[in-house]
């Protein structure tokens, strides 16, 4: 009896093996849905580590959440190099703005996160399960992308918590996923945050994971990202008015760091 099921699961493991070998898109799709499974589990046991050590929705959640986030990246081969960690070392609350590749981001976001930072959210994620359940026991402050105004209510009353709660905010400027190599260009939200706040925008770039993960062709394979963390932007004595050229500073310097992290040093000059 014992037999037959060590044999089965023999078997079930070699057609796996065999399917994920021949055929690209089965070990793409294996390796995500692995991924999604492993957020959901993790999620429902941390939820509860959360509930019962820090009772309820706080930002001390994060700390937890990420322990359990930075040793994903074992699962799947993947190594980071960080540099410049010191950078999150401000005094008081501070903008943090990021490129946006894919779900894969969150392991990225995790192996550096600073102390008392919160993220902004899409608020479509509340409703994945227990992620959603996670997700808002951290303390995401969520957004309502097809709703500028209430968007923008949301982010004013950011502004305002966040000297009081001495919190960072971690926002994806380009508002979306893009895995291209490239940035998309930036919504001014987290600049006008900054601004609004007058505290520092701290810039982090990934770099590109077009040589180990790309949806379009089904690979996902191990592979290296480097993660740098950019001095300061001071916006102290900045008004509204400075936001347009606050954002595109900002972007053009991680444009051109990407490049760099990504091994084409060369495109960044024709950023336009
Ligand atoms: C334990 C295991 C767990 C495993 C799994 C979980 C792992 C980790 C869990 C924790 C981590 C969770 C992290 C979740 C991350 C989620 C990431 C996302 O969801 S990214 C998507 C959502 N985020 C964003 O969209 C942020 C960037 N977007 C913006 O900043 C936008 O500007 C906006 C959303 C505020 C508004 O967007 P939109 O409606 O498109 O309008 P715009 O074109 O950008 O702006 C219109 C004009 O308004 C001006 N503006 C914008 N913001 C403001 C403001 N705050 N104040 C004043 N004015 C503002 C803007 O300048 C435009 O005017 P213009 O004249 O054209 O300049
Ligand atoms: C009961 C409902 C069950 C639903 C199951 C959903 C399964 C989801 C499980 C695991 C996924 C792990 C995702 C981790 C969090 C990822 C955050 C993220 O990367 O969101 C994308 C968002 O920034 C931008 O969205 P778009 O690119 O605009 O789109």
């Amino acid at each position: 009896m014992e037999l037959g099921w060590l044999l089965c699961g023999t078997a079930v493991l070699l057609l796996l093996h065999v399917l994920m070998e021949l055929s690209p898109a089965v070990n793409f799709a294996l390796r995500i849905g692995f991924y999604c499974v492993l957020c959901l589990v993790s999620s429902a046991l941390a939820a509860a580590a959360c509930l019962l050590v820090n009772g309820g929705r706080t930002v001390k959640n994060m700390r937890i959440i990420k322990a359990v986030v930075k040793t994903f990246k074992y699962f799947f081969g993947l190594r980071f190099e960080v540099k410049g960690l010191e950078n999150f070392e401000v005094e008081g609350p501070a903008i943090i703005v990021s490129n946006h590749q894919s779900i894969l981001d969150m392991m990225g976001l995790m192996e550096v996160l600073p102390d008392n930072c919160v993220q902004v959210g899409k608020k479509e994620l509340m409703y994945t399960g227990t992620v959603g359940l996670i997700i808002y026991l951290g303390g995401v402050i969520f957004i309502n992308r097809k709703s500028t105004s209430s968007a923008k209510m949301v982010m004013a009353e950011v502004a305002k918590t966040m000297a009081a709660e001495n919190l960072k905010v971690w926002v994806y400027p380009e508002g979306t996923r893009n895995c291209t190599g490239d940035l998309l260009p930036f919504k001014k939200g987290a600049f006008h945050l900054a601004v609004q706040a007058q505290v520092p925008v701290i810039p982090v770039v990934y770099s590109s994971f077009t040589t180990f993960y790309n949806p379009k062709t089904n690979l996902f394979t191990s592979g290296k990202i480097k993660v740098e963390i950019l001095p300061p932007i001071e916006t102290k004595g900045l008004t509204s008015d400075d936001v347009t050229d606050l954002t595109d500073r900002c972007f053009h310097t991680m444009r051109e760091t990407l490049f760099r992290l990504s091994g084409r040093p060369s495109e960044a000059k024709d950023s336009s």
